[in-house]
């Protein structure tokens, strides 16, 4: 009798240990791969339950180090955009890399494949993004995200790898527009929330968004983007999830702003990340540089740093010449 063939089991790799990357190791193991979860902080032999997502037990398929490089078929990089050029340099080895955060780096104004690609200029490389608030994902509620390549039967193999029935992934060949996408709800979700926190209402908030989607489909044009990506998952989808759900940690950052509260007593009572801060400043300087109109983005940043209070930020918007659609 002839041996069946054996399929290996393929081995995924997940750097950083916060909630998303627990998410995405969860999420991983139902796709049936085996994982290696790598964390920052050693953690005890035989812990199932990481800090950063407490109800969550990792499934067993899923081990965690503290050591780098991990050896994988697919390496998902999950630690916080602005610690990503300390990071990119220890991924070492010939795994594609797949960089699941959001956001500009602040100094330099960069995308998370741009810094990526600094480091491993001969790797694959691409980016997921989409309506995920991790914690759904890793309890295994049904989601879906895009993951976008520069070659799309790239994409295709990794969504192929990645995908179960609870995680659905839509294949991309416009990395450029899934990142700008990503990085920009954040900062538009801040706003939202500053609108909403503030008593603007309803209203304020759904014209908020639908011409937040104008200015950043503007700004991915202009970086060679195209327009349906913003139409999806990483840009519309992940808008109204960012936008309207009280989960999302950049929102309620902005709630508690329009509230009266002050950024930096808001950042000094969270230990998670809300990346629309960092994120705001490089993203308003990007439209300045290519000449591109985004008030929103602008707003939000000036009223971050302290040159703009509410009501100037309200009349800053609402007072800008009329236009067309
Ligand atoms: N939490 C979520 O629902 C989602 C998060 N993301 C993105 O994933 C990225 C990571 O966010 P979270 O996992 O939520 O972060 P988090 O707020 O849960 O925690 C950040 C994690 O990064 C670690 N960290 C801090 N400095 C580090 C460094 N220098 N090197 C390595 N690790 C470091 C911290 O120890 C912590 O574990 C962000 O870009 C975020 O936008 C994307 C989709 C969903
Ligand atoms: O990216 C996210 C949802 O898609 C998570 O949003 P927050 O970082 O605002 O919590």
């Amino acid at each position: 009798m002839q041996d069946k063939p054996r399929i290996a089991v393929p081995h995924i790799a997940v750097i950083g240990a916060g909630a998303w990357g627990i998410a995405l190791a969860c999420a991983a193991s139902r796709s049936g791969a085996r994982v290696t979860l790598w964390s920052r902080s050693p953690v005890p032999e035989g812990n199932r339950i990481l800090p950063r997502l407490p109800g969550v037990v990792l499934p067993e398929g899923v081990s965690v180090t503290s050591s780098l490089p991990v050896q994988a078929d697919l390496t998902l990089v999950a630690v916080p955009m602005q610690t990503l050029r300390e990071m990119a340099p220890k991924l070492r080895g010939t795994s594609p890399l797949v960089a699941c955060c959001k956001g500009l780096e602040r100094d330099t104004g960069k995308l998370p494949l741009d810094i990526l690609g600094e480091f491993h200029p001969d790797r694959p490389l691409a980016v997921l993004s989409g309506p995920n608030f991790a914690i759904e994902v890793a309890q295994g509620a049904p989601a879906a995200a895009t993951i976008a390549a520069t070659s799309l039967d790239q994409a295709r193999s990794h969504v192929g790898l990645l995908s179960s029935p609870s995680f659905r992934l839509y294949a991309s060949d416009d990395p450029t527009g899934v990142q700008i996408a990503g990085a920009a709800k954040n900062v538009i979700a801040i706003g939202a929330g500053i609108a909403m926190g503030a008593g603007y209402g309803e209203n304020a908030r759904a014209a908020l968004i639908t011409r937040a989607i104008v200015e950043i489909g503007r700004l991915s044009d202009a970086l060679g983007g195209r327009a349906a990506t913003i139409a999806g998952l990483s840009g519309v989808g992940d808008l109204i999830l960012t936008c309207t759900g009280v989960g999302s940690r950049n929102y309620s950052l902005g709630y508690a702003l329009g509230g009266g509260a002050k950024l930096a007593d808001i950042l000094a009572a969270r230990n998670t990340v809300a990346e629309g801060v960092a994120t705001a400043p490089a993203l308003a300087e990007s439209a300045r540089r290519l000449a591109i109109s985004m008030p929103i983005t602008e707003t939000v940043a000036a009223f971050l740093a302290g040159s703009l209070d509410l009501d100037e930020a309200h009349r800053q918007i609402l007072h800008r010449p009329t236009t067309t659609e």
